[in-house]
C-alpha cells in the first residue's frame, strides 16, 4: 500500500507553516489528498486551499477544541491514510508564566492532542488492510537528553515518545505508529547570528538541513510494511559530538 495508492487523505496537524507546510505541499504535489489543521490563518493556508488541501481550523489548547476538530475531519472523510502529529509549541520556562501554566500547555499540545486524536481517528485508520495506515508523532532529540531551558517541553515530548510504543502495540498490524525525533532542522526568524553559528556546530554534519530531511523520512515510513513502534532520529550525529 504506497502513499498515493489510497484516496484516503493524509492529515497534518499544524500544517500552516514550516515543517507541516512543507509536508502538505509535498503530498499535494503527488496528488495525495491532504487535510491540515491550522490555528493561525497564515497566507500559506489560503495557498494550500488553492492547491487542493482541506484546511480546517483547530485550536488544541482545550480538549473541546481537539474534539471539535476531530468532528470536522469526520465530516470531510470516512478514512485516513495517515495522521502526522506535527502541531507543537517550543515553550521555554519563563518568568512571564508559571511552571504550572508551562507544563499544562506542553502536555496539552504534545500529549492530550495526539492521545485524544489517535483514539478519535482509530475508526478512520482501521479497516483498510495490513500496514495500510500510519501515525507519526513528532518528538525531539531532547527526549533522550533532557533540557535545562525547556523542561516541560522535553518531558511532554518524552511522554509522546512513549505513546508511540503503546499505540503501535494497540493498532498493529493495520496501522504503523512511529516517532520522528529531530534535532535542529530549521531556524526560527528570531534566531540571531551567534545562535545560528553555535547551532551549526552542535552536530557532526554541521548543517541545519531544512524541512526536506523530515519529508524524506516521512515518505520512508509511509512506504514501509514493517517498521513500527520506533523512534527515528534526524539529528546529524549530534549525540556523538
Ligand atoms: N524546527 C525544528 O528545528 C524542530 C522541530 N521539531 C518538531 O517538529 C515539529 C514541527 O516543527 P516546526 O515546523 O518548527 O513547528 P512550529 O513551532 O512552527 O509549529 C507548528 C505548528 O503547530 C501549531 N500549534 C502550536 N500550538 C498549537 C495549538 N495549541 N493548537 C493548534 N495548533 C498549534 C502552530 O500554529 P500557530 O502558528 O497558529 O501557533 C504551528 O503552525 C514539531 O512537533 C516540533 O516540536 C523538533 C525538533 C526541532
Ligand atoms: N514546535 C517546535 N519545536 C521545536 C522547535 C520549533 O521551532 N518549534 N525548534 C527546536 C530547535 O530547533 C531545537 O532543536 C534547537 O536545538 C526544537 N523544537
Amino acid at each position: 500500500m504506497g502513499i498515493t495508492s489510497s484516496a484516503r487523505p493524509i492529515l497534518i496537524t499544524g500544517g500552516g507553516k514550516r515543517i507541516g507546510l512543507a509536508l502538505a505541499h509535498h503530498f499535494l504535489a503527488k496528488q495525495q489528498p491532504v487535510i491540515i489543521s491550522y490555528r493561525t490563518r497564515y497566507p500559506a493556508v489560503a495557498e494550500l486551499e488553492q492547491a487542493g488541501a482541506t484546511c480546517l481550523f483547530g485550536d488544541f489548547s482545550t480538549n473541546q477544541g481537539i474534539e471539535q476538530f476531530a468532528a470536522q475531519v469526520k465530516q470531510h472523510c470516512n478514512g485516513l491514510r495517515a495522521v502526522l502529529h506535527n502541531a507543537s509549541a517550543w515553550l521555554a520556562e519563563s518568568p512571564h508564566s508559571s511552571p504550572a501554566q508551562t507544563l499544562a500547555a506542553m502536555l496539552q499540545i504534545h500529549v492530550n492532542t495526539p492521545y485524544l486524536l489517535n483514539h478519535l481517528f482509530e475508526p478512520l485508520l482501521r479497516g483498510h488492510g495490513h500496514s495500510s495506515a500510519d501515525i507519526i508523532h513528532f518528538t525531539d532529540y531532547v527526549v533522550e537528553r533532557g533540557s535545562d531551558k525547556h523542561i516541560a517541553y522535553a518531558a511532554s515530548k518524552a511522554a509522546l515518545d512513549n505513546l508511540t510504543r503503546s499505540f503501535a502495540r494497540k493498532l498493529a498490524p493495520e496501522v504503523k505508529v512511529n516517532a520522528i525525533a529531530p534535532a535542529m532542522i530549521m531556524f526560527n526568524e528570531q534566531d540571531d547570528a551567534d545562535y545560528r553559528k553555535e547551532a551549526l556546530n552542535k552536530s557532526l554534519m554541521k548543517i541545519v538541513p531544512g524541512e526536506q530531511e523530515i519529508v524524506l523520512l516521512v515518505d520512508y515510513l509511509l512506504n514501509s510494511h514493517y517498521v513500527t513502534g520506533r523512534t527515528h532520529a534526524v539529528d546529524g550525529g549530534r549525540p556523538l559530538r
